[in-house]
C-alpha cells in the first residue's frame, strides 16, 4: 500500500473509533488524588489517551513528581502537578471531567462501608471545591463506598445550586470488567468480545452482574457455574484485598476500569453516538434514587439512563435482596451530606 493510502486508511481507522485528531475538542481531565495507588496508572493511562488535551493531577502531596515523571511521555496531552488545598481551584479551574479516586482503600476484614468516616469528609470538601470551579464538569467518582459518596456528591452540589443528575458517575465500570474476565475465562469464549452488565451498586451483593444477558450467549454454564461466578464478582474486590494482604484494595485494574469509563465519557462529550457504559447514577430505574444500569453516555453527560431488560428468577431474587443495603448507604450518604 502507498505511504499516503496507509496514512489515510490509519486516520480513518482512528475517526471510525471516535479518536479523530483533528475533529475534536480540547479537553481538560482532572483526577484528584493522582498520587496514590489507583491515581498514578490513571494519570499514565489518561496521558496516553488521545481525546485528553490538558492533564491536571491534584492529591494533597506527591503529585509534582507524578507529574514530572508521566510529561516525559510522548502523547500531546499538557501535565500540571498541583498539591494541596491552596492548589485545588486552579487544578480544577476548565475541567471537563473530574475523576475521584482520593481516600483510604480498605484492608483486609474491612467492608468498603468501613471506609465511611474518613472518605465521606474528603469527598464532600472536593465536591465543594468542584462545585466552585468548575461546576459543569462530569464527576466520576472512584472513592469507596461508592454507594454513599456518590449520593454525597449529589447533596453537595445541590445545595451549591450546580447539580446536575447527567453529570454525576459513580464508577463501577471494574465490576463490568471482573464479570467479563470471569465469564470468558469460565465459558471459554475470548474476552474482547464478552459484554456482561453489571447493576445495583459498587459493594458486595449490591453488585450484581446479569449474565442471562451475557454476550456472547453460553449454553455450556450450569445454574451453578452463573451461582458461582455472581459470587466472585461480587467478591473481586475483596478477592484483591486479601491477596495484596493489608497493602491496599485494586489499583491497577481500577486504574484501567477508570480509564475505560473516562473515555466513554470523553468520546460522548465528543458526541460519538451509541456510547454506552454501567453507571452508578441517579435513577428511576427502581425505586431507589441512585443505582447503576447501563447509562446511554453524550454531549451533556447521562444521555439515557437504560433499564434492566428481562431478568431471570435468580437475578430477579438478587435485585429484591440487595434494595435494602443499597437504600441504607444511600440514606447515610444524604444523611452525612446534611449533617455536616
Ligand atoms: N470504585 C471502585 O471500583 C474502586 C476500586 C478500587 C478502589 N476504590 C477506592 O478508591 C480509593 C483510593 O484507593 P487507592 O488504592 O488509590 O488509595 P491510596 O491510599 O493508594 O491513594 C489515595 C490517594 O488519595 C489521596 N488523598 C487523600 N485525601 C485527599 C484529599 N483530600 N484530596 C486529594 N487527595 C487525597 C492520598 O494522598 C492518596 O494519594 C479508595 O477509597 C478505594 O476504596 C474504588
Ligand atoms: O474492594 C475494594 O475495597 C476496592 C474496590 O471497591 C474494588 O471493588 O476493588
Amino acid at each position: 500500500m502507498r505511504p499516503s493510502l496507509l496514512k489515510s486508511t490509519a486516520e480513518l481507522l482512528r475517526r471510525s473509533r471516535g479518536y479523530a485528531s483533528t475533529a475534536n475538542p480540547e479537553r481538560k481531565v482532572a483526577i484528584l488524588g493522582a498520587a496514590g495507588g489507583i491515581g498514578q496508572p490513571l494519570s499514565l493511562l489518561m496521558k496516553l489517551n488521545p481525546l485528553v488535551s490538558s492533564l491536571s493531577l491534584y492529591d494533597i502531596a506527591g503529585t509534582p513528581g507524578v507529574a514530572a515523571d508521566v510529561s516525559h511521555i510522548n502523547s500531546p496531552a499538557l501535565m500540571k502537578g498541583f498539591m494541596g488545598d491552596d492548589q485545588l481551584g486552579e487544578a480544577l479551574e476548565g475541567s471537563d471531567i473530574v475523576i475521584i479516586p482520593a481516600g483510604v482503600p480498605r484492608k483486609p476484614g474491612m467492608t468498603r462501608d468501613d471506609l465511611f468516616n474518613i472518605n465521606a469528609g474528603i469527598v464532600k470538601a472536593l465536591c465543594t471545591a468542584i462545585a466552585k470551579h468548575c461546576p459543569n464538569a462530569l464527576v466520576n467518582m472512584i472513592s469507596n463506598p461508592v454507594n454513599s459518596t456518590v449520593p454525597i456528591a449529589a447533596e453537595v452540589f445541590k445545595k451549591a445550586g450546580t447539580y446536575d443528575e447527567k453529570k454525576l458517575f459513580g464508577v463501577t465500570t471494574l465490576d463490568v470488567v471482573r464479570a467479563k474476565t470471569f465469564y470468558a475465562g469460565k465459558a471459554g469464549v475470548p474476552v474482547t468480545e464478552v459484554n456482561v452488565p453489571v447493576v445495583g451498586g459498587h459493594a458486595g451483593i449490591t453488585i450484581l452482574p446479569l449474565f442471562s444477558q451475557a454476550t456472547p450467549a453460553s449454553n455450556s454454564l450450569s445454574q451453578e457455574d452463573i451461582e458461582a461466578l455472581t459470587k466472585r464478582t461480587q467478591d473481586g474486590g475483596t478477592e484483591v484485598v486479601e491477596a495484596k494482604a493489608g497493602k491496599g484494595s485494586a489499583t491497577l485494574s481500577m486504574a484501567y476500569a477508570g480509564a475505560v469509563f473516562a473515555d466513554a465519557c470523553l468520546k460522548g462529550l465528543n458526541g460519538v453516538p451509541d456510547i454506552v457504559e454501567c453507571s452508578f447514577v441517579q435513577s428511576t430505574v427502581t425505586e431507589l434514587p441512585f443505582f447503576a444500569s447501563k447509562v446511554r453516555l453524550g454531549k451533556n453527560g447521562v444521555e439515557e439512563v437504560l433499564g434492566l431488560g428481562e431478568l431471570n428468577d435468580f437475578e430477579k431474587k438478587g435485585l429484591e435482596s440487595l434494595k435494602v443495603e443499597l437504600k441504607s448507604s444511600i440514606e447515610k450518604g444524604i444523611k452525612f451530606a446534611h449533617g455536616n
